[in-house]
């Protein structure tokens, strides 16, 4: 039980060069979790401010000066042993050359190989975090040329990672319209997730994306693909969601959306407290549009996604 067992705060950085390459370094044999890859990080002190404590962890540890710090994501883990909150955050610039202090061993990893290390098992949802951008555009169309001028407009906002929701088509046209889509975001290294209720050959795509209707009939995570996500509208979905190992998960509505107006919205206070409770990259979704993402950052999410939020030039 960890009821009366403290809950350790713990400063962690995922800490990023110009490259996009992430640094790790080795625990040391004896600590806790001896052995392990990390994120460098440590205990906040008495009183001790988190960003202040990142700030000092990260100096005493591998001897960077923190510049640019943003929320990435909370994790509460129970070892049994020991309670952590581990409050990761995003380091984007910093000054000085990374160096192991401490005589850890330290490496520059690129995101993907991430998964080559072993790590605590409380950080397989940070290496998510770390490895999913802060924004997920989803792809809906009236037509089939609509949904291809769709696409273009979101791979020009920039976007990185796609969800394929395209429901209204025939589906002679379906089928071809998820080709040219899959080829347009092979070409500019963009995730695509086919949405769960599509009649699609998703043998092109990276990933699978439950609505919460079928996020709810899974006994286990769908296997075969690098990213599986589901939609969720409460605390519920969301646990069963990280229960199954998902990678991450899109909450909605936060704010009030044409395209749902009967659904009542969460807020920002709602989606912060649900949040806590939850150990999965989540993207709040409704009404939001990409200037909406240091709000969301704050609130504990992964960012933004959005359907007409990818759609204009801002
Ligand atoms: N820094 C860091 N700690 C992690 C990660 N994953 C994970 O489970 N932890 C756990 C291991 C430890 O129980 C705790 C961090 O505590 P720590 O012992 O390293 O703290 P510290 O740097 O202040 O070390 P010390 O002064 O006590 O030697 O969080 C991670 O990625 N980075
Ligand atoms: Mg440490």
């Amino acid at each position: 039980m960890s009821t009366n067992k403290q809950r350790l705060h713990v400063a962690v950085g995922v800490i990023r060069d110009g490259d996009g390459r992430i640094l790790i370094t080795q625990r040391a044999k004896h600590a806790h979790q001896g052995g392990l890859w990390e994120f460098p990080g440590g205990k906040l002190e008495a009183d001790e401010p988190v960003q202040q404590a990142l700030a000092r962890e990260l100096a005493e540890e591998v001897g960077i000066q923190v510049q640019t710090a943003t929320p990435l994501i909370k994790i509460n883990h129970d070892y049994g042993d020991r309670h952590v909150l581990l409050d990761v955050w995003s380091v984007t610039a910093f000054s000085g050359q990374a160096s192991g202090c401490e005589g850890q061993a330290m490496r520059w990893v690129n995101v993907e190989q991430l998964q080559e290390f072993s790590f605590p098992a409380a950080n397989v949802p940070i290496i998510a975090a770390a490895q999913i951008p802060h924004y997920y555009a989803i792809l809906e169309g009236r037509s089939a040329d609509d949904a291809l001028n769709n696409c273009n407009k979101i791979l020009a906002s920039g976007a990185k990672l796609l969800q394929f929701r395209v429901k209204s088509l025939p589906i002679a046209d379906l089928q071809n319209v998820f080709e040219q889509v899959s080829q347009l975001c092979r070409q500019q290294q963009v995730s695509l997730l086919v949405n769960a209720d599509l009649p699609v050959d998703t043998a092109n795509a990276q990933g699978l994306h439950l609505s919460s209707r079928a996020l709810l009939t899974c006994n286990e995570r769908p296997n075969g693909y690098r990213w599986v996500a589901a939609s969720c509208h409460n605390l519920d979905e969301l646990r069963y969601a990280e229960a199954l190992g998902l990678d991450f998960a899109v909450l909605a509505p936060v704010q009030a959306t044409a395209s749902h107006p009967d659904a009542a919205p969460l807020g920002w206070q709602t989606l912060t407290e649900l949040l806590e409770h939850i150990n999965l990259p989540v993207f709040a979704l409704g009404g939001l549009g990409r200037q909406d993402l240091d709000r969301a950052l704050a609130a504990g999410a992964q960012g933004i996604a959005g359907i007409s939020a990818f759609l204009s030039d801002d």
